[in-house]
């Protein structure tokens, strides 16, 4: 793989309306998408999830720029690779920051995609074609997320993930529950409790869940499996999980029954990958969680949830769930409840260039 160029685009846009969680709402999302071009023109597009804060992780859209420019774009111009899996591999030499390498590392895994003419889904070993689609409602209301659960069901989802906190638990989610009795719910706390709130978390188990979503700390690892030892509820990992190393530990513990797989998060595709693999090997149900991300992020998803672990429909929704428009074309939609895995090279969708010049904050381009 000879990289000529890496173009890293940071973009700006509002979400069609705010995105709220216990631990704020997110209005306007800024992503990094970058373009590698190699000695041949064919360019692979990748994306970078960070927020503007480090709410959700420790990394920023900031941090992200400065170590892509400073750190892992030198580091590829110094070290020449004719695989992505050896981009990952190189990039252990720096610790963390998953979203950086995970932008560039995607963007290296469309590019070697394209230059054998395959869909990356194909590349990754992906095998379905056709994606489960479910989609989140992130609301501090109940009428918002009736009125939204309806919506979104009527447009075919599959699976519906609410999120929850000590204030809105419970009668919410009963409230829920008498209007869709059989309906596919998943509940994401986002680290909104603690062990002391144990007797609010068992009692959720009187609503048939699909899984609690990253109920306890961040970070935690030992107090999620103190906790699914008392609850029917299988306990899903989000946050928790940033490596591999944190899946198999998680797992061994007995932390989580599912697993939600983020590649940002998780620092590439080669990473989610072999954590995709090794809860195959284990037994343990993957889906692929969601970053309120634009077209880019998306497609790598859809390539990536194509594995065959990925049993239980995750965050994988049209792109008109966040945008008035999207920045690639076509648009990603959802029709029967599922998603299109492209048959096309690569991630199978390409930039609307229109639309990047629309939201575009800033652009850079290095030649290596
Ligand atoms: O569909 C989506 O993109 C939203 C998924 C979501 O809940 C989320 C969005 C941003 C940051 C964290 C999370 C999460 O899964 O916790
Ligand atoms: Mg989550």
């Amino acid at each position: 793989m000879t990289i000529a160029s890496v173009e890293l685009n940071v973009i700006q846009m509002p979400l069609k309306e705010p995105f709220l969680t216990h631990l704020g709402a997110v209005t306007d999302r800024e992503g990094i998408i970058i373009r590698i071009t190699n000695s041949d023109g064919v360019t692979g597009l990748g994306e970078g999830v960070a927020f503007s804060t480090p709410w959700y992780t420790e990394e920023t859209v900031k941090t992200s720029l400065h170590m892509l420019t400073d750190i892992l774009i030198p580091l590829l111009k110094k070290n020449p690779i004719n695989h992505p899996q050896e981009a990952s591999l190189l990039f252990r030499s720096i610790r963390r920051n998953n979203m950086a390498k995970a932008a560039l590392e995607t963007a290296l895994w469309d590019l070697f995609a394209k230059s054998y003419s395959q869909p990356l889904a194909k590349t990754l070993g992906g095998t379905s074609p056709l994606i489960a689609s479910g989609v989140v409602v992130a609301t501090d209301s109940t009428k918002n997320a009736l009125q939204q659960i309806e919506q979104y069901l009527e447009a075919g989802y599959q699976r519906i993930k609410v999120k929850i906190n000590p204030r809105q638990d419970y009668s919410f989610l009963s409230e829920i529950r008498s209007v869709y009795p059989d309906l596919a719910i998943m509940a994401d706390a986002n680290s909104a409790y603690t062990l002391k709130d144990i007797d609010r978390i068992k009692a959720l188990d009187d609503f048939n869940l699909l899984m609690i979503e990253q109920p306890l700390g961040f970070d935690d690892i030992l107090e999620h499996a103190m906790l699914q030892k008392e609850i029917k509820t299988p306990i899903c990992l989000d946050e928790s999980i940033v490596s591999f190393e944190d899946a198999r530990k998680a797992i061994e513990f007995g932390s989580c029954q599912v697993i939600n797989i983020k590649v940002g998060r998780v620092g590439g595709l080669y990473e989610a990958k072999r954590i995709h693999d090794y809860c195959l090997e284990k037994g343990i149900p993957v889906w692929c969680g969601g970053m309120i991300e634009f077209g880019i992020s998306r497609a790598h998803n859809i390539a990536l949830a194509s594995l065959p672990g990925f049993t239980i429909p995750g965050d994988i929704s049209a792109s008109n769930r966040f945008w008035e428009e999207d920045i690639i074309t076509p648009e990603v939609t959802v029709e029967n409840g599922f998603v299109k895995v492209p048959s096309g090279p690569g991630i199978g969708f390409e930039i609307n260039e229109k639309r990047l010049q629309e939201v575009l904050l800033s652009k850079e381009t290095y030649v290596l």
